[in-house]
């Protein structure tokens, strides 16, 4: 089982514009309308799958929120810090 990340190599290995919030990391991506919010959590839903490792996705129109920890290290480790760059890839 992945080990959990302490504060600081939280803070240090968290990617840009993704925020902590207690024991999840959290970003939300902007987007022109609905439809393509759709299709980005999709995409983001398949390498999850691929990586056997889900976050939670919130579609709102122009907006997807993504929350991630690891439930069964009850935290954040390195397996959502790795999705979360593997999702940003997605999104740029
Ligand atoms: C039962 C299943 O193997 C577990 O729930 C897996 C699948 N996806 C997961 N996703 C996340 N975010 N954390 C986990 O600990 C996890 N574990």
């Amino acid at each position: 089982m992945a080990d959990l990340l302490d504060d600081s190599e939280i803070e240090a290995q968290l990617p840009d514009d993704w925020d902590r919030d207690g024991d999840e990391i959290v970003r939300t991506y902007e987007f022109d309308s609905y439809l393509p919010g759709v299709g980005f959590a999709s995409g983001i839903g398949g390498i999850a799958e691929d990586a056997w490792h889900h976050p939670e996705i919130t579609i709102t129109w122009g907006e997807v929120e993504v929350r991630l920890t690891t439930h069964d290290a009850g935290g954040i480790t390195e397996k959502d810090i790795d999705l979360a760059e593997r999702f940003d890839d997605v999104y740029e």
